[in-house]
């Protein structure tokens, strides 16, 4: 273990983790030229230990160590008391690659032997972040939640990446289905981190053509371009101090990424038809329902600005897979719709849930305020909202997967109203009963089942069973069903 000791100690501090003797006094010499302190270890056990002793702002970090590999100790390293900076060093052809690295969280990746100019760059940008990162960092506070609802497990795993990207000013990226609440943590990063005083800005990238999103972004001056009458300072410049969202980031057109990758980097850019560049200092969060990941592999996504962007990476699930925060959520929104309208809070039928439960969500969150909204006006002056209130749309999925499906709606359902609701088909011993007897039976059982889950709604039992008028009118009456009245 070597350490430079001529350095004072607010003197930034990189740690070379390398067994090559070689490679780590160039490194090392590298370091001393930037006037920078340094460490050197030559095992994983010795840079740990460093690590845990010393505040240290990079790393440089080689994949194979005579006690293990680089990358699996990632995690470790960056979790450190100073969660320094990584760069990887490793051999040509190494078998690791780059993005194993990326997806560890690390900041480059350098192939050896790699040049002077190209490590200073590497090491140098590594630091600025690491310095930007730390002047950002609150102290930890509780996040405020204001008006995000949810408190499973998958949602409890969400809020703790939203605290820890609000703590600091690395790059986010959210990642979930359409209507999952992406936007709505992207607010609440913002709200609770240093910049929450200054704009939240958000940039729809499916909205913006080719030809005006470089505009958009990074502002024009008057006459730039036909149509430019005035000067514009444009997304980024307007983000100054605060958070820039990029929404729906999957569409960025390839050479507005490799733009934004500059800005990223520099934090300057040019508006378009200026002859002087411009700074601005903000933070930046994404989201996207795309895989990027994918988008990369295919060549439509740039993975160097996939690695800025996911430092933090918060993938929300799908609310078809948290269906434990469906009731207060449900409730949540209707309460705000009864203040919004000014009426007394509406009671809820527990049958409600179970239908709410049993739908597939498609369209997630949003699609469940739509339809709640849909079925708070439907329920009118009554006191409580119950399924009937429901859109038919969704009662009808919802039947029409339980009777597919030969279940009731959920099994809390089953439990609570026994076997018989089931459409279990009656046991046939040997000659105890004809085809005919068979059919009759289970015909009957359907019908019982249909227009029980169908809240005696002949339209939503039409449309489930896709049987005519006359054909269901007719059947009703063979087997003696009758529809209670509402
Ligand atoms: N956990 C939640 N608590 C309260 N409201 C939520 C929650 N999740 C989503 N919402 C609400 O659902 C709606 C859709 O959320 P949002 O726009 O954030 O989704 P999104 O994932 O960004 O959608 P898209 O991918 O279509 O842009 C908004 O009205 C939002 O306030």
């Amino acid at each position: 273990m070597m350490v430079d000791k001529a350095m004072s100690a607010a003197t930034p501090t990189v740690l070379v983790i390398d067994d090559d003797p070689q490679v780590s006094q160039t490194l090392q010499r590298i370091v001393a030229r930037m006037g920078l302190a340094s460490l050197r270890a030559s095992s994983l056990a010795e840079g740990r230990k460093l690590l845990s002793e010393r505040d240290v702002e990079v790393v440089f970090l080689d994949v194979r160590l005579p006690d293990g590999n680089g990358l699996d100790a990632l995690p470790a390293i960056i979790g450190s008391p100073s969660s320094p900076e990584v760069i990887i060093l490793t051999g040509q052809g190494d078998p690791d690659g780059a993005e194993l690295a990326i997806e560890g969280g690390v900041w480059d990746y350098l192939v050896k032997p790699t040049s002077i100019k190209d490590t200073m760059l590497s090491l140098e940008r590594a630091l600025k972040y690491h310095q930007q990162k730390k002047s950002c960092r609150p102290a930890p506070v509780a996040l405020n939640l204001n008006g995000v609802v949810g408190s499973g497990s998958g949602m409890r795993a969400c809020f703790d990446l939203v605290a820890q990207a609000a703590r600091s000013d690395a790059g986010a990226l959210i990642t979930g289905e359409t209507g999952t609440g992406k936007e709505l943590l992207a607010r609440t990063i913002h709200a609770n981190s240093a910049r929450a005083n200054r704009a939240f800005v958000v940039v729809d990238c499916a909205s913006l053509t080719e030809n005006l999103v470089e505009s958009a972004l990074f502002g024009h001056k008057k006459g730039a371009f036909t149509g430019a009458d005035r000067d514009s300072i444009g997304l980024i410049r307007t983000a100054d101090g605060g958070t820039l969202f990029l929404d729906e980031v999957g569409e960025l057109p390839l050479t507005i990424q490799k733009a934004f990758l500059r800005v990223l980097q520099e934090k300057r850019f040019r508006p378009l038809g200026d002859v002087h560049e411009t700074t601005s200092d903000f933070r930046l969060l994404a989201a996207t329902n795309r895989n990027l990941a994918a988008m990369v592999e295919q060549g439509s996504f740039r993975s160097d600005l996939l690695f800025r962007l996911k430092t933090i990476h918060i993938t929300v699930p799908p609310l078809r897979e948290r269906s434990e925060d469906i009731k207060p959520l449900a409730m949540y929104h209707v309460n705000r719709l009864c203040d919004r309208y000014g009426v007394p809070n509406k009671g809820f039928d527990p049958e409600l849930f179970d239908y709410l439960r049993a739908y597939s969500w498609p369209g997630n969150v949003r699609e469940l305020f739509n339809v709640l909204e849909m079925a708070f006006v439907s329920s009118g002056e009554s006191k409580v909202l119950y399924a009937m209130h429901l859109p038919n749309e969704v009662r009808i999925a919802v039947t029409r997967a339980s009777l597919h499906k030969g279940t009731r709606m959920s099994q809390d359902d089953l439990a609570q109203k026994g076997p018989a609701a089931t459409l279990t088909p009656p046991t046939v011993e040997s000659g105890s009963m004809t085809l005919r007897e068979y059919k009759t039976s289970m015909e009957k059982d359907y019908l019982e089942k249909l227009s029980a889950t169908c809240g005696n709604d002949v339209e939503a039992m039409l449309s489930a069973s896709g049987l005519s008028k006359s054909h269901l009118y007719s059947l009703l009456k063979k087997h003696s069903i009758a529809l209670k009245a509402e």
